[in-house]
């Protein structure tokens, strides 16, 4: 996730040619007029509404966008034109369509900066995250390009000269629909996987962040794949309910909270549809006195403060063991108070605002009932007001680190999804062990220690789909993410994926005569 390979290997022509419109966002400026569906290989306005959403940019609290969210008509309209498209792109060699999908990654690059803005000023995350994101999207369309090229069943030798095979398929029209904390790059990881195998797909973003799922729309179709192959269309819960009871609808991916997980599964079940949830968390982190202080102090940090907290694997319960727990402490306090809180467009930014208000109220209530049930606030956990009059409006907090904590408190048990720590201490393994399994979440884990035997037998026994060991919080797309319990399940990259959007013919040819029963 951390590698750093967009602008910095393009070269100066290329960048000088990137395209104006980087150089005319900034901060407080952006807004956006254009029609914010897509469907059959361009923008359009819904045929039909089901209300009306603002977006915001959280940076200044202004309006960005006004848009209509799309009615039953529309989503049908979406889904008839992913259809059509489908009969044209399953009939593509794998070559075919690895071919579009590394030209789409190109284009990702070389947009990369304008991209990321985009989804810095609707999601209010630092513009050094932002690129983090682009980065991991078109490593994902690259990585799945791979694939689609390689993608084969197998033959099977049967008695008498016959013999078997299996043919990988694609679903058909796929739907994904998206949470607001990493909007492009939940789009890049839903669809390459889902197109290199064959599909289409209709992906609904979060009402939050309706912007850049739209740049990677038209990055498709300019990399060449057929008109309606990935369509976006707007809207909440109703827009999303219209789509997962779509009876063309082969499959729903989703990203989202545990209670929506729960509703998207019920209405797949009605269509006996698959679907993948990668749901909400609340992950351990455990530091054995035995660690590298520096490397787990940095690694507490990116286990809870990036994209200000608001990411589903946070590791948000960090257990230090009580001998060096003063010493962790003070150092993770120190280094959170140096975090540069303030516009998220400026290159030194680390901390941009929350999404929104209501949410940033609601982390702030979070911290607020922290205290009242003993946890101490060693930093942070109020609201932050930039010196910039333009952001005076924003939703930023300053970063929080509790301690205190006891492992029934609110705080504790419950997804914040903002930037709050709760440190806990712990004596031995075999207990931090218990206490970090004793969640109904399970999406990731990590552990810091020097002691390889022990940090494999404690990931081992951690009930997470994630485990990290001396770091957190990276992804590389080759490995499988997602999660155990209620965290949900379904994997997105990694090869493992290509299993969630296609199913498996099995041909039995027979080369001798019928032997008959009858
Ligand atoms: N596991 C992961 O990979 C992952 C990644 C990012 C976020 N998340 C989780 O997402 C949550 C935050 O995102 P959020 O607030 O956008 O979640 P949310 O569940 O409120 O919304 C997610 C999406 O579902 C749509 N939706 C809401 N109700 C729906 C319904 N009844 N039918 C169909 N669609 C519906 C929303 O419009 C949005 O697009 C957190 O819990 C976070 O942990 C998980
Ligand atoms: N970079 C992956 C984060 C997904 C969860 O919010």
């Amino acid at each position: 996730m951390f590698l750093r390979a967009g602008l910095a290997t393009l070269s100066p022509l290329v960048r000088s040619l990137q395209p104006s419109p980087v150089a005319a966002m900034s901060t407080g400026t952006f807004v956006v007029s254009q029609p914010l569906n897509y469907r059959g290989g361009a923008r359009v306005e819904p045929a039909d509404a089901s209300g009306t959403e603002k977006a915001f940019e959280p940076a200044t609290g202004r309006v960005i966008a006004t848009f209509t969210c799309s009615g039953e008509k529309e989503v049908n309209l979406a889904v008839q034109n992913a259809k059509a498209a489908f009969k044209i792109w399953r009939q593509k060699s794998g070559m075919e369509r690895c071919q579009i999908l590394l030209e789409a990654a190109r284009i990702i690059r070389e947009r990369e900066d304008e991209i990321a803005t985009v989804e810095c000023i609707n999601n209010g995350k630092s513009i050094f995250e932002a690129r983090l994101d682009i980065d991991t999207s078109w490593q994902c369309l690259e990585y799945y390009a791979g694939l689609a090229a390689s993608m084969a069943g197998e033959h099977i030798q049967l008695p008498g000269g016959s013999f078997g095979y299996t043919r990988r398929e694609p679903l058909g029209v796929c739907v994904g629909i998206g949470a607001w904390n990493y909007p492009f790059q939940i789009a890049s990881w839903k669809s390459a996987p889902a197109l290199a195998c064959g599909n289409a797909m209709v992906f609904k973003p979060s009402p939050f962040t309706p912007v850049s799922a739209l740049l990677l729309a038209e990055i498709y179709t300019e990399a060449g794949v057929p008109p309606g192959l990935f369509n976006v269309v707007q809207g909440g819960a109703a827009t999303g309910q219209f789509l997962c009871q779509h009876h063309d609808v082969a499959k729903v991916s989703f990203t989202g909270s545990v209670p929506t997980g729960m509703k998207i599964m019920e209405m797949s079940a009605k269509g006996i549809k698959p679907v993948t949830l990668e749901l909400g968390g609340k992950s351990p982190l455990i530091i054995f006195s035995d660690c590298d202080m520096n490397n787990a102090v940095k690694g507490a940090l990116m286990a809870n403060f990036l994209t200000q907290g608001q990411v589903c694997c946070n590791g948000t319960r960090v257990f230090v063991q009580k001998e060096i727990l003063d010493k962790f402490t003070e150092e993770v306090v120190k280094q959170t108070q140096r975090i540069k809180i303030g516009d998220p467009l400026l290159e030194d930014t680390r901390m941009g605002p929350l999404i929104n208000r209501p949410h940033l109220e609601r982390v702030l209530g979070f911290v607020k009932v922290a205290k009242e049930q003993g946890a101490k606030v060693l930093c942070g956990g109020d609201i932050y007001v930039p010196e910039d009059p333009k952001l005076k409006d924003g939703y930023y907090m300053r970063p929080c680190v509790l301690t205190n904590c006891r492992d029934d408190m609110t705080c504790v048990k419950e997804e914040i999804f903002g930037p709050v720590m709760s440190i806990l201490s712990f004596d031995t393994e075999a207990e931090v062990l218990e206490r970090a399994n004793d969640t109904t979440f399970g999406l990731a884990a990590g552990v810091f220690t020097r002691d390889i035997q022990r940090a494999h037998r404690v990931v081992a026994e951690l009930q997470a789909g994630t485990c990290f060991i001396n770091n957190y919080n990276v992804s590389p797309v080759e490995l499988p993410f997602g999660g155990y319990k209620k965290s949900g399940f379904g994997r997105e990259n990694g090869r493992v994926t290509i299993e969630y959007y296609s199913q498996l013919k099995t041909v039995c040819v027979e080369m001798g005569d019928v032997e008959s029963a009858f």
